[in-house]
């Protein structure tokens, strides 16, 4: 039988505001109130007003009465562009000097402060509590959107400054291999390190150190909950747990999604708006003939880049779909010349478009391969789907993604540091027709095993059923939001 609603444990969900967090989020929202939970879901002003305008999330999350969206302020004028890769310094002050201190009296709200169950926070905004000074205390667990190897390798870096294997000694020491990161030997290069690893001074340098800290703050959390399956990443998932022994593996979680819904629905939770008009031009390519071409929400190229995969595409004679973000050049002055070669080439083999309904783009027969930055959304999307990757990794998490797909899963080849013609279009051959037969089978192999684990019996399916009981209890102990003096 239904709880009665009024009894029903109430979470509130805070995601960073990006494509790559909200997504994720919102599709855990969603089990959640699948599941009967009441779910509030903060975002900031102006991704609601993305999300709202570019996807159906008020149509689709009517069908849950108790569920609710809030807007919390990030301090920036609604004009503002936000674009992660320009702004992300701006936009942390921002966070920390106006979200932080209207995020902690929301907390302390009568709305939030009697009847909250547990407060499920992106790991990322681990810094917007005070944890260290006890200053609020709720049952707080900790959402990961990035993947155990990434999160693994972060967590590492200040045994890495100890042991004297950081900082890296210029572009000569890249390929040095890292030996000391456990569960991880003979794998990890200097090159593969998250880009903010690069800093010459690792003790002094500010972004380093805030990102250290806020993954090692969130192993204090009560619990961690991650994005990604025992039998993709466990030997790391259980390093992690030395740290954080309540770990909760419930991915992939748009597939989990689509085991636990009983009606077909794309759920997309786009902050862009989407072109479904690939979707016909797929209908009328060749099964496995076209690569797909998308570097996420947050990427930015320069022409010589953005020209050096067009030439790539065009020369390596393979139909492609690109998606072009209309925020993904770098914004450089001065036009760009399109050779005619492009132009044609694109016009025989080639579609671009602003946004895609990616999942269903990555699942259709037509679609060979992906080309990607690695992103662990994307990632994750693409072992789902069984689809072979070409991984571009911009930065962050994605240097350390591209290798495990290269190197560890053989799920098709890592391109870092690399931006030529030559090998674009190298690549896209060796993964569309040369390597072809070798990577749609690990691709197979691991698409089943994701698919497992989401389906009754698996790992992640029986772990999210654990901690919507470990929510339930938790609302029965009723512990309310606590303010120390
Ligand atoms: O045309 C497109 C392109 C992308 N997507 C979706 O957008 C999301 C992109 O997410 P992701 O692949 O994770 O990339 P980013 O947007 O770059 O995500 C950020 O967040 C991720 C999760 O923490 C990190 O792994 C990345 O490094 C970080 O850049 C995915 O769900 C895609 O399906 C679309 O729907 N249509």
């Amino acid at each position: 039988m239904e709880e009665p609603q009024t009894t029903s444990p109430h979470v509130l969900l805070f995601p960073v505001p990006a494509q790559g967090h909200i997504n994720v989020m919102l599709k855990f929202a969603e089990l959640l109130s699948l599941s009967s939970i009441r779910v509030t879901f903060l975002t900031t002003e102006h991704s609601y007003r993305q999300l709202t305008l570019h996807s159906d999330v008020l149509p689709r999350f009517s069908l849950f009465p108790s569920f609710q969206f809030r807007t919390i302020s990030d301090g920036l004028p609604l004009s503002h562009p936000r674009i992660f890769a320009h702004h992300l310094t701006e936009m942390l002050h921002s966070f920390v000097s106006v979200t932080k201190p209207l995020f902690r009296d929301m907390l302390l709200s009568p709305h939030f402060s009697s009847d909250l169950t547990c407060l499920i926070l992106d790991g990322f905004f681990s810094y917007l509590l005070d944890i260290d000074d006890d200053f609020v205390k709720v049952p707080t667990f900790c959402f990961r959107t990035s993947g155990a190897c990434s999160t693994w390798t972060i967590l590492s870096i200040p045994n890495l400054i100890k042991q004297g294997q950081l900082p890296i000694k210029g572009e000569d020491d890249m390929d040095r291999i890292l030996d000391n990161v456990p569960g991880m030997e003979n794998l990890l290069r200097c090159r593969d390190l998250p880009g903010f690893c690069r800093a010459t001074d690792p003790n002094n340098d500010p972004i380093l150190q805030f990102i250290m800290s806020t993954f090692i703050r969130s192993t204090k959390f009560s619990a961690l909950i991650m994005n990604t399956f025992e039998d993709l990443e466990g030997p790391i998932l259980s390093n992690i747990r030395t740290l954080c022994p309540n770990l909760y593996s419930i991915g992939p979680l748009h597939a989990l999604l689509k085991t636990k819904l009983t009606h077909e629905t794309e759920s997309l939770n786009n902050l862009w708006e989407v072109d479904r008009s690939c979707l016909t031009w797929l209908g009328n390519q060749a099964a496995g003939s076209v690569i797909y071409v998308s570097f996420g929400s947050i990427t930015v190229m320069g022409n010589r880049e953005l020209m050096e995969f067009w030439h790539g595409l065009v020369n390596s004679g393979r139909s492609f779909l690109w998606v072009i973000r209309p925020d993904l050049l770098k914004g450089e002055n001065g036009e760009i010349e399109i050779p005619a070669e492009l132009e044609e080439g694109t016009k025989q083999r080639g579609y671009m478009v602003g946004w895609t309904p990616q999942e269903k783009v990555l699942c259709h027969e037509a679609v060979g391969g992906f080309l990607t930055h690695s992103g662990w959304n994307s990632t994750l999307e693409s072992i789902v789907a069984g689809k072979p990757m070409i991984c571009w990794p911009y930065g962050f998490d994605q240097l350390v993604n591209s290798r495990f797909v290269s190197n560890v899963w053989n799920l098709g080849l890592d391109m870092k540091d690399l931006c030529d013609r030559e090998t674009v279009a190298k690549m896209v051959n060796d993964v569309m027709v040369n390597r072809k037969e070798e990577f749609v089978r690990s691709a197979t192999e691991i698409a089943n095993l994701a698919r497992q684990s989401v389906n009754p019996g698996g790992s992640s399916y029986a772990n999210f059923d654990r901690l919507i009981e470990d929510i339930k209890i938790l609302s029965r102990q009723k512990i309310p939001v606590l303010v120390n003096n």
